[in-house]
C-alpha cells in the first residue's frame, strides 16, 4: 500500500543541515496494524508526516498504492490527505470552537456534496466510539479520552484505508488510553491500515508489526500475530525482549 524507497529528509537550522531520515526503504502493507517506535529524535514523527503529504521529502520515493507522493502538487497532496488518509495528532487539534459533531462533520462536507450521508455517518462514527452523549459539546466540555477519540472519529470521517496516527494516547491517562486504542484496534478489524507512532509499550503491542527507528532509518523490523490471536503475557514478553534487543 505504502511504499518507500530510499527517502531522506533534511533540516536546515542556521545553516546546518540536520540529517532526520537517512536512506529509509520499507512497504507498508494494507490492512496492518503498523507501529513505529525508537528514541526520541529518531525520526518517528518526520517519517509519519513525510508518509502522509505534510512535510516534503529531501530524495527519495514515496508511492501510495500507484501515486507517487513524492511528485504530487500541492492540490494533489490536499486531495490524498482528504481522500486517502485520515491523521490522528497527540494533541488532538480538535477547533476548539465547534462542537463534537461539527469537528467530525465538517472535513466530510469538503469531499462528499450530499451533507445527508455526511450527517448520517458522523452520527454512525460518534456511536462506534461511544461519544454520541458529547456530540454538542465543545472539545473543552470534553474528557481526553473522548476529544481523542472524536479526533478518531474525525480521521475517519472520509472513509480513508490509512489512518495516521502520532502519539495518540500520549496525553492520556491509562484508562483512557485504552479506550482510545480499542477504537483503533476495532478500526483496524474492519480492515483499515493503522500506522502509529508510540513511546509505549501496552500501545505498540496492538501491532501487528513494529518497525524501530534509529538515526532517521530502520533497525529492526518485527513481524507478530494479530493482536486477538496471541495471548498478552507472551506477547509482552516478546515484544519487551525484542525492544530490549534493540537498546530501547
Ligand atoms: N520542522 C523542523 N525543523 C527543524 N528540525 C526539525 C523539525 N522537525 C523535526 N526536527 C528535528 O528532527 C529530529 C527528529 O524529530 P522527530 O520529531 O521526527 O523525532 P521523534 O523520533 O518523533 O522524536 P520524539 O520521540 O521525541 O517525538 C529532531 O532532531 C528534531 O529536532
Amino acid at each position: 500500500m505504502l511504499k518507500i524507497v530510499n527517502i531522506t529528509k533534511s533540516y536546515a537550522n542556521n545553516g546546518v543541515q540536520n540529517h532526520v531520515l537517512s536512506n529509509l526503504s520499507t512497504e507498508i502493507h494494507d490492512g496492518d496494524f503498523t507501529v513505529i517506535m525508537g528514541s526520541s529524535g529518531s525520526g518517528k514523527s518526520t517519517l509519519l508526516y513525510c508518509l502522509s503529504g505534510m512535510e516534503e521529502i529531501t530524495s527519495g520515493e514515496v508511492y501510495y498504492n500507484d501515486k507517487a507522493v513524492h511528485k504530487m502538487s500541492e492540490k494533489e497532496v490536499a486531495n490524498y490527505r482528504r481522500n486517502d488518509i485520515g491523521f490522528v495528532f497527540q494533541q488532538m487539534q480538535l477547533i476548539e470552537n465547534l462542537t463534537i459533531f461539527e469537528n467530525i462533520a465538517i472535513p466530510g462536507y469538503l469531499v462528499e456534496k450530499n451533507t445527508k450521508n455526511v450527517h448520517n455517518h458522523a452520527n454512525e462514527l460518534l456511536k462506534q466510539f461511544e461519544i454520541e452523549k458529547v456530540a454538542k459539546h465543545l472539545p473543552s466540555q470534553c474528557s481526553g479520552g473522548e476529544q481523542q477519540r472524536g479526533g478518531i472519529a474525525r480521521a475517519l470521517i472520509n472513509k480513508p484505508s490509512v489512518i495516521f496516527a502520532d502519539e495518540p494516547t500520549g496525553a492520556l491517562n491509562s484508562k483512557m488510553s485504552i479506550n482510545v486504542l480499542d477504537a483503533l484496534t476495532s478500526i483496524n478489524d474492519k480492515g483499515q491500515s493503522i500506522v502509529m507512532v508510540t513511546h509505549d509499550v501496552k500501545a505498540a503491542l496492538r501491532a501487528n508489526r513494529i518497525l524501530y527507528l534509529q538515526d532517521g532509518t530502520i533497525l529492526g523490523d518485527l513481524k507478530l500475530p494479530s493482536y486477538h490471536d496471541q495471548d498478552s503475557k507472551s506477547r509482552e514478553t516478546q515484544v519487551i525482549s525484542w525492544l530490549t534487543s534493540m537498546g530501547w
